[in-house]
């Protein structure tokens, strides 16, 4: 194959009017660190080649399985040869090891340690973490039923105490209370944290958590009572053995309940935790982890996308002009410009959502539970709106790339099953987003009776007449006060449909749900309000040319973002069709404003080649190359006949021939 960069792509890099590596040191916290982090990368891909691991796409199902497992054991060895501690260096490595291929091993530490260690005693932390982390132990998270995964006060399985032997009686009572979904429960774990409803002197206590061997730390064999196995084929996520478990009268000891906020003591009596809610802990730092996720996958589909833009030439603008790059035509900018956007705006605000979690959590460890409204209501409505504009996102940039964007060699089918189930698991997103709105509403019920709220909610003192100054100046303050304005209008006007519905005697849940659609609205709009200021912040922060280019971006964000939901900022008469008109001119004069920045702005993300896993992505442009490449290592070409040939193709063809001959035969009679 070629070594030399596609003369495009060199002279897309030559006209940009920023220099790309200074963003890339935003993104990875400076040069210091963005050099270890290609220290990392680089080793990891050449060892990983060196080993002989095969593309991901080329794989069965299966043999995705035991690569899977195979990548994973390299990640945590890699990690301890090189002495990793730092958060992001660890991800920098597993990008490069399991780049979007599910791995069974990747909710041990996400999900099972790290729900464990929120959950359990100082005691049992004591006893079992050293087991967790030398791998004895491995495990999941096992909590969503067959017949009930979003409403979890509806969970089946239950937990019975029994006082004479200072046990729980764990039971699967009815098919549809068989644990489904879990990741790496089928076939790769032999221990869970369960949640089941605990029930204890004949009292239901509500959901509660239990550390649960499910099979023999030697032999790797089921233990009596336990049915445990891998679901099934999926849309993706085939490296991952999600798994059923039927619990059949599994006895486990009382010091197995996580008793770190509620406890049952020896003789059957229930101490309550100081919240029960600090029971979904878990799930909220898997969701404010999962912006992180979807932020990086969107970050990958758009490099791919735009690169393989500047580098295909097809129609002509000007007839006779000669074949365009792709990305000279303004529907392509229009369509992938704005993924651009969303890759930052979602990036920045992982940044943000993590570090408000962190903090949070540390207030929550000293007994201060102050801020757990906010931030389960402000991480559900991010998981949901950024998975939903990041899988949109994702799929956009597929549909880009034209055929060959259908095709496994552009790796974007790769990256958007891995993260289209990221709008299901940890949390339905519209289930998610109606918590979001469940909170907001409960503010808007505060401004009406003149209670203080967070500053940042503020938006929702809505003022009712309020016009927007937006002009063609797009300035930062007016753009945000749109979406303050809008956020806090939806918000109002569906709380107050809520309290008229109850004030005429329709209960609550009634009316909850035939206000449900504008609920969601409501949700969405806050969560969008959120990343627009966030990205805005983060914007003014920068200097120079670096700093023109990503204003440009945030404008093309903030109004592409009004364009697709211009009703709700129309409605109520805020903005006016000439602003709205206005706007739609200013959109497109943002796409050629950015358009020699394009190809910099992705290449700052600084994937590497083996990450992005994509002959149409690559840094040098060679994708026909690299196309025939992945053509030619079908295994349907490992023959020139095949089997299949000789054995059904020659005999139907056959079949024909005799059928026509016999009819021709007949009609000659
Ligand atoms: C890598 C892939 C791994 C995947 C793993 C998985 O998928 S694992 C499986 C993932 N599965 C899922 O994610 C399942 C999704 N389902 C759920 O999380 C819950 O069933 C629910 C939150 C939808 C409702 O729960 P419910 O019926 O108990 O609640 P309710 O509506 O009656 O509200 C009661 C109060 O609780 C509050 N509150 C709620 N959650 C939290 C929280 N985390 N923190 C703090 N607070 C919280 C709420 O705000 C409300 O407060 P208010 O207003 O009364 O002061
Ligand atoms: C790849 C993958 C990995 C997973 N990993 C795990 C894991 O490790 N551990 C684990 O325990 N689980 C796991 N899950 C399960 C996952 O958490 C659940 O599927 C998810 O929480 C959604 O629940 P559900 O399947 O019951 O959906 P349902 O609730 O049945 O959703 C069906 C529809 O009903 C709607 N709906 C439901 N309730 C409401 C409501 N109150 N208001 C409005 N609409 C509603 C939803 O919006 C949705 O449109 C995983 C799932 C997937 C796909």
């Amino acid at each position: 194959m070629s070594t030399a960069v596609n003369p495009d792509l060199l002279q897309e890099r030559n006209r940009a009017t920023f220099d790309p590596s200074q963003l890339t040191y935003f993104l990875y916290d400076g040069a210091e660190k963005t050099k270890r982090k290609r220290y990392i990368q680089n080793l990891a891909i050449q060892e990983l080649s060196r080993m002989g691991m095969k593309q991901y796409a080329t794989l069965s199902r299966e043999e995705q399985y035991k690569q899977a497992l195979q990548k994973h054991a390299y990640y945590v060895q890699t990690q301890q040869r090189l002495g990793l501690t730092d958060p992001h260096e660890k991800e920098h490595l597993f990008q490069a090891v399991l780049p979007c291929e599910a791995s069974p091993l990747t909710l041990h530490k996400s999900a099972f340690v790290n729900t464990f260690a929120m959950l359990a005693s100082e005691e049992q932390k004591r006893k079992w973490l050293p087991l967790m982390k030398e791998f004895r132990m491995v495990g999941t998270y096992v909590q969503t039923e067959m017949g009930h995964g979003s409403f979890l006060r509806g969970l089946e399985t239950t937990a019975t105490y029994d006082p004479r032997t200072q046990e729980f009686v764990l039971h699967c009572p009815t098919i549809s209370s068989i644990k489904f979904w879990p990741g790496g429960l089928g076939k790769t774990s032999n221990s869970c944290v369960v949640m089941a409803q605990l029930i204890s002197n004949g009292q239901k206590l509500g959901m509660h958590s239990f550390l649960v061997q499910i099979r023999d730390l030697d032999t790797h064999q089921p233990l009596s009572g336990v049915t445990v196995g891998d679901i099934g084929n999926k849309f993706g996520y085939h490296g991952n053995d999600n798994g059923f478990l039927k619990l059949d009268n599994v006895r486990i000891p009382r010091e197995n309940m996580l008793m770190r906020h509620s406890q049952i003591l020896p003789d059957g009596t229930y101490v309550k935790p100081k919240n029960d809610r600090l029971m979904y802990g878990g799930m909220t730092s898997l969701r404010a982890g999962i912006v992180g996720v979807v932020s990086q996958r969107i970050s990958m589909a758009v490099t791919i996308a735009v690169r393989y833009s500047a580098v295909r030439r097809q129609s002509e603008i000007q007839p006779g002009g000669g074949e365009v790059q792709v990305l000279d035509f303004q529907t392509q900018q229009f369509r992938l410009f704005p993924q651009i956007a969303v890759a930052y705006a979602t990036t920045i605000a992982s940044r943000s959502i993590s570090d408000y979690y962190q903090r949070v959590s540390a207030q929550i460890e000293k007994g201060d539970l102050q801020e757990l409204p906010m931030l389960h209501a402000l991480s559900a409505g991010l998981k949901a709106y950024c998975g939903w504009i990041c899988m949109d996102g994702v799929e956009v940039c597929r549909l880009a790339c034209g055929g060959h964007g259908y095709s496994q060699a552009s790796g974007l089918p790769k990256i958007y099953v891995d993260t289209t189930p990221a709008c299901t698991y940890e949390g339905e997103n519209f289930v998610l987003m109606l918590q979001t709105a469940r909170y907001l509403i409960k503010c808007c019920r505060k401004v009406a009776e003149g209670e203080a709220l967070p500053e940042v909610m503020n938006f929702l003192k809505v003022n009712p007449g309020e016009k927007s100054r937006l002009d063609a100046q797009l300035f930062m303050p007016q753009l945000i006060q749109a979406y303050r304005h809008r956020a806090g209008r939806i918000a109002q006007e569906v709380s107050q449909k809520l309290q008229a519905a109850i004030s005429k005697g329709v209960n609550a849940g009634q009316a909850w749900n035939s206000n449900s659609v504008q609920l969601i609205n409501a949700g969405k709009a806050f969560s969008q309000l959120y990343l627009v200021q966030d990205f805005a912040q983060t914007v003014q922060s920068f200097g120079g040319k670096l700093r023109e280019v990503m204003e440009a971006l945030w404008r093309l964000f903030a109004v592409s973002g009004i364009l697709n939901a211009l009703g709700d900022f129309m409605l109520d008469g805020y903005i006016s069709s000439q602003q709205a008109a206005m706007l739609q001119q200013r959109l497109l004069d943002l796409l050629s404003e950015l358009r020699p920045n394009a190809v910099a702005l992705v290449d700052a993300f600084d994937f590497p080649d083996a990450v992005l896993d994509s002959a149409l992505g690559r840094w040098d442009g060679q994708v026909y190359e690299a196309l025939y490449d992945y053509s030619l290592r079908s295994k349907l070409n490992e023959k020139q006949v095949l089997d299949a040939y000789h054995k059904y193709q020659r005999p139907f063809m056959e079949s024909q021939w005799k059928q026509n001959k016999a009819a021709a035969l007949t009609s000659r009679l």
